[in-house]
């Protein structure tokens, strides 16, 4: 039995994703960049035709328009499900009652592994299945990513199945492994927080252009900060420990005594920025538990 790039399956392995968009495609891409898995072993389905000519058009020929028939195809494979949690319901009732999945991942916000498994009884019991949240840095391989399981004791490889998931997760960038308690906290952190930075950054550039900066300049100035203020706390060259030492130490070295950052973070605290940062995160985690309420009915 022949193996590929170390990812402990055979070659033959087929990879199955049901929708094909954004995220499908930052897995897709990364993992095949990486070479964890070849063009020939995955098969996307999409809803529209010009969706599925996209990705013939980039040599994927196994790309379907009907759900059923790709998973009536395959119904052995490992299923990654990367539809919007509101189509999950749809692709479930085109779901061949015979398939027997080797695992399934899905990257769905909202949706918990009990649903999962409620909804798809005949391929649960021994079927593992794992959430994952990328992010949209998955893209260019630098997604933060999230990953949670439930342990199965029917599953006999379920070890190999997460070890698989969390290797395809790293051809994307890092990955967590956490209980699924914390997932919709850290979907928010990891999975759209690159929203909000995004918003942010456009704000300092903003700053910068109300003063008469022009545009080009402050984007680039201002996505370079943010990304070399990121690094330093993530790269220990900088002297930084992340796992003990807390990020006030770094700030407090931008900030000279009576000089200009110290009165930013005066002018930032007043007009409520870390109040209105952990806002959004309860926020967008306390809508993922809502989805969820929504699937369990
Ligand atoms: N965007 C992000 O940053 C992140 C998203 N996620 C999760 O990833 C999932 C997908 O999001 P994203 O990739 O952004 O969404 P997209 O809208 O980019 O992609 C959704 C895909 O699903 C396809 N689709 C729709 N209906 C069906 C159907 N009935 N059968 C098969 N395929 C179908 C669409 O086809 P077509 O192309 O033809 O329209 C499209 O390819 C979501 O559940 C989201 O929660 C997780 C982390 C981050
Ligand atoms: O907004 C969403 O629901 C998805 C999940 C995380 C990022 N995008």
């Amino acid at each position: 039995m022949t193996k590929n790039s170390g990812n402990g399956f055979p070659d033959s392995t087929n990879l199955v994703f049901i929708g094909g968009g954004n995220m499908a495609a930052a897995l897709i891409k990364g993992c095949e960049k990486k070479e964890f898995i070849r063009k020939e072993n995955v098969s996307i389905s999409v809803q529209t035709e010009k969706s599925a000519q996209k990705w013939r058009n980039q040599g994927y020929q196994n790309v379907f328009t009907n759900t059923l028939e790709m998973l009536d195809k395959y119904p052995t494979a490992i299923y990654v499900i990367c539809v919007k949690p509101q189509v999950f319901e749809e692709v479930v009732s085109s779901w061949p009652v015979n398939s027997r999945p080797r695992f399934i991942i899905s990257v769905m916000a909202g949706v918990p592994l009990k649903t999962l498994s409620a909804k798809l009884p005949f391929v649960s019991g021994n079927t593992t299945i794992i959430r994952l949240m990328p992010n949209v840095a998955s893209s260019i391989g630098s997604g933060a990513s999230t990953l949670c399981y439930e342990k199965n004791e029917k599953t006999d490889d379920q070890a190999s199945s997460i070890e698989y998931a969390r290797k395809f997760a790293e051809c994307v960038g890092t990955v967590e492994i956490i209980p699924e308690r914390c997932f919709n906290a850290a979907m928010a952190i990891g999975g759209s927080s690159p929203a909000w930075t995004f918003m942010y950054i456009e704000s300092l550039a903003d700053g910068a252009v109300a003063q008469g900066l022009g545009r080009a300049e402050a984007k680039r100035l201002a996505a370079q900060a943010v990304f070399g203020a990121a690094q330093m706390l993530l790269n220990t060259d900088s002297g930084f420990d992340i796992e003990t030492q807390h990020f006030a130490l770094l700030k407090d070295k931008v900030c000279s005594p009576g000089g200009t950052t110290i009165e930013g973070v005066r002018a930032l605290e007043k007009n409520g920025f870390r109040s209105a940062v952990i806002e959004a995160v309860v926020a967008a985690s306390k809508k993922a538990d809502d989805m969820a309420k929504v699937m369990e009915k």
